[in-house]
């Protein structure tokens, strides 16, 4: 990993990741050192890895705050914990403060966690029952021989009124707090040994809506005060609307969009992101509350798709450039496809098919033939081979499918970069550079999936 050398980023930034993977075998799991292969021959054991994080980038600045979002099983957490190391990271490399953090061990990488912080989802099960509060947010200025016994207590109280409770309440147990002042015991855990940088890792979703917001601010007002960073995991966009200055967002082991918030919020470019912006309830009663959510199954990180992995759920897949369809006639291909995929439907009567699926635009030319060719599978109740045609004809034609996206688009709100990894924005992208709004590595897409 040190021969990946100094990442040449934004040299103010005080977090530099690069490429950075963590990958599980996928043997410590559920059927860890099981013999089953001669006694249950027919249970099949993949031995390959969990990608759960897998090549992610980014910088944080000094004093600023990172929003990561994504579903659930996107790779959120482990990206926390493999980013201060609690994980060991596959490869890749995380410089804080300039200082390479993987080549560090012993007591200067015990020095450094000082500074590299970390709050959890649940501040329940995060504080141990037994001990009171004041004791509790002690504990890590004992670990790190910070200051006497009554200087300890003494910054506990002054610690616990920052985040705003009561310092009488210093002797009392957690179970007496309610969950947002549990969290805020938290904090000014994390707080005592005065570090540069908090890693919160879903830190108000246990929270009721009401106490999330006066959580954030006392953070916000904790940010400034101390002049700290953080990276700001959650699932909930309004939340990370509320806190980032600076949003990623993350799916299936990769960041596919980074902006600044108003950007990210207001010009999305990746058709994940729209996704999930269209996903936020809709205050408006005659809406219906929530809009569609995204169909299908987000893959396995065990085998994820070439390309970009967002492809097999997209609703703007790109047609492969063999074929000349109307977007119509490609949307209700790519519908079709996935259908057959799940075998969504029973009906096996070509004509009824094409009603049901091509009713307003049909293929002509090489894709039409093709996919008379699918129809003819479905009749005869072949459909592995039906599938297999129209997944390796259409979608694993699609440069989607054949090529890793990676660009970056002019930004219209804020000066920030704009990093898309879709395909769509290819032109933009090189617009962007053409006209020196973007910057020199602008447009750079890595080469063909090798998987
Ligand atoms: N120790 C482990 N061994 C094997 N696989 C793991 C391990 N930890 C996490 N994973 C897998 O890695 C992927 C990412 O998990 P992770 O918990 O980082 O996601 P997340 O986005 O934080 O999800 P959530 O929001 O539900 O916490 C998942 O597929 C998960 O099953």
């Amino acid at each position: 990993m040190s021969e990946v050398g100094p990442p040449e980023s934004d040299p103010e930034a005080l977090l530099q990741v690069r490429d950075l993977c963590k990958h599980f075998d996928n043997e410590s799991g559920l059927l860890a050192g099981v013999e089953l292969d001669d006694e249950f021959p027919y249970v099949s054991r993949s031995t390959s890895d969990v990608r759960a994080v897998d090549g992610v980038s980014f910088d944080i600045k000094q004093g600023e705050t990172l929003g990561l979002v994504g579903e659930s099983g996107c790779g959120k957490s482990t990206l926390a914990r493999t980013v201060l190391r609690l994980l060991e990271p596959t490869s890749g490399s995380v410089y804080f403060q300039g200082q390479d953090l993987a080549s560090m061990s012993g007591e200067p990488l015990r020095r450094m966690r000082k500074d590299m912080q970390m709050i959890f989802q649940d501040p329940q099960s995060s504080l141990d029952p037994r001990m009171k509060v004041g004791p509790i947010v002690e504990e890590p200025m004992k670990a790190h021989g910070m200051l006497d016994e009554e200087g300890r207590e003494a910054r506990a109280k002054e610690l616990l009124e920052k985040v705003g409770l009561d310092p009488q309440h210093y002797n009392r147990y957690p179970h007496a707090f309610s969950g947002g002042q549990r969290q805020r015991v938290n904090l000014a855990r994390a707080l005592s040994v005065n570090p540069d940088f908090i890693v919160c890792d879903e830190p108000v979703s246990a929270l009721d809506v009401s106490i999330q917001a006066q959580v954030l601010n006392t953070m916000e007002e904790l940010q400034d005060e101390f002049d700290l960073t953080y990276l700001f995991i959650a699932h909930d966009l309004s939340v990370i609307r509320h806190i980032s200055d600076r949003v990623a967002v993350m799916y299936l082991g990769e960041i596919v969009e980074l902006a600044d918030k108003e950007e990210l919020f207001e010009n999305p470019k990746h058709p994940y992101t729209r996704a999930l912006l269209d996903a936020i309830p809709v205050p408006d009663p005659r809406s219906g509350g929530r809009k569609a959510l995204l169909s299908g199954d987000v893959p396995s990180p065990i085998d994820p798709p070439s390309g970009c992995r967002f492809r097999t759920r997209c609703p703007s897949v790109i047609q492969p450039d063999e074929y000349d369809m109307t977007d119509e006639a490609w949307r209700n291909v790519v519908e079709f496809q996935r259908a057959v995929e799940r075998r969504a439907f029973e009906e096996t009567d070509p004509d009824a098919l094409r009603d049901r699926y091509f009713d307003d635009a049909t293929p002509g030319g090489d894709a039409g033939t093709l996919l008379d060719e699918a129809f003819g599978h479905i009749e005869r109740d072949e459909w592995d081979a039906a599938e297999q045609l129209l997944v390796e004809r259409f979608a694993d034609q699609s440069v989607c499918a054949t090529a890793n996206p990676a660009y970056e688009v002019g930004s219209e709100l804020g000066d920030d970069r704009h990093y898309a990894a879709c395909h769509l924005r290819r032109d933009e992208a090189v617009a962007a550079a053409v006209d020196g709004t973007a910057f020199d590595d602008a447009a750079r897409s890595r080469p063909e999936a090798d998987d």
